[in-house]
């Protein structure tokens, strides 16, 4: 196959930052994707509607010109989010999710969720209002070993929250094991999860034979072999509970190749074609449109995009750095390789 045109695709998990960032980044995706599910985790994070239709605008502003790119803003869940701004949130039409970050999990995780039992009257109204609840699906405690932190996150929270609501729409983000690949799959329609394409691609020994990788070291921490086999399976599945997300987190190079290195991949340049990768190693390139293209809007009750991308087989070289805030340098996932797949401009 030498060229394969799909549905437009959107991205169910994405960091755009804020101001020159946001500026240094933004394009990337709107370059790619109809719309995305746009991160709350800013500094100060994202927690009411006001503050995401604030931040809906200065993305709309920091598009290139004429882009229709459309972000879909989300809700960061604290312990103190009243129901009534699940509500506003709802009636604003455009804000489409909230976001559950257990509290020190990830990159701007410090006003996250100290105990989910505080949140049942935010939860119990986004049951009622179909909003879904987007979940970092980590524990926190010191005495969880990080590699094991989202199988235990299942038992511990996951199942539980399920029990207490059992109509939530939940999407399990960024999933990274087998074990939580077999949960979802087995989970009713409610319940559905975004895959990175790192996750696809890459085990943790890509991260740290021949040396510490600091590109690849993003949260949650990529896993075995065995556990990148499993996802690459459910993504190619053709099952509608599984579809992209990229979770394209960029951090400034300096941020990155540091003694303490921040968590994140910068996939947003090469989105597609990474993904379009992934599914051509498992030899289900057939199955990529339902995954990038129509299982996300579907769960999310949201038409499917009307115009549609092209990739070719053309080998083209990463860039080694791209510009990003205050004149630092980011650095994507896989700067400088060659990939097989190219979206064509236009
Ligand atoms: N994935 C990451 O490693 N980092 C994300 C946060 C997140 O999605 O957990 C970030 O905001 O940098
Ligand atoms: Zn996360
Ligand atoms: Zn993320």
């Amino acid at each position: 196959m030498t060229s394969l045109t799909l549905t437009r695709p959107d991205d169910w998990h994405l960091h755009l930052r804020d101001d020159e960032a946001l500026a240094a980044v933004v394009g990337a995706s709107a370059r790619q994707m109809g719309r995305a599910i746009i991160m709350p985790n800013l500094r100060p994070p994202v927690t009411t509607t006001e503050q995401a239709l604030a931040y809906r605008q200065r993305i709309l502003a920091a598009l290139p010109e004429g882009s229709a790119f459309e972000p879909l803003m989300t809700l960061y869940l604290t312990d103190n989010t009243p129901a009534e701004e699940i509500e506003r949130a709802h009636a604003s039409g455009l804000v489409h999710a909230v976001k559950l970050y257990p509290a020190g999990a990830t990159t701007n995780s410090d006003s996250g969720v100290t105990d989910l039992s505080l949140c049942d009257g935010a939860i119990g109204a986004m049951a009622r209002l179909g909003i879904p609840l987007l979940v970092h699906g980590e524990v926190t405690s010191a005495d969880i070993d990080i590699f094991d932190r989202e199988a235990v996150f299942i038992e511990r929270v996951m199942k539980p929250l399920l029990e207490r609501h059992p109509d939530l729409k939940v999407v399990f983000e960024h999933i990274t094991t087998a074990d939580a690949a077999e949960f979802v799959a087995a989970a009713p329609a409610n319940v559905a999860a975004t895959i990175t394409v790192h996750h696809l691609l890459f085990n943790r020994n890509h991260m740290l034979v021949g040396g510490i990788r600091p590109h690849y070291y993003c949260l949650p921490i990529l896993k075995r072999e065995r556990h990148r086999q499993a996802l690459l399976a459910a993504a190619t599945s053709g099952s509608p509970k599984f579809f992209l997300g990229t979770d394209s987190a960029p951090h400034a190079q300096g941020d990155k190749e540091s003694a303490c290195g921040c968590a994140g991949a910068y996939t947003a340049p090469a989105a597609i074609e990474l993904y379009a990768t992934a599914f051509e190693q498992a030899g289900a390139l057939d199955r990529l449109e339902g995954f990038a293209s129509h299982f996300g809007a579907d769960f999310y009750g949201l038409p499917r995009n009307a115009d549609s991308v092209t990739l070719v087989r053309e080998p083209w070289q990463l860039p080694k750095s791209l510009p990003y805030a205050g004149g630092q340098r980011i650095v994507p996932l896989m700067s400088g390789e060659t990939l097989e797949w190219k979206l064509v401009e236009g």
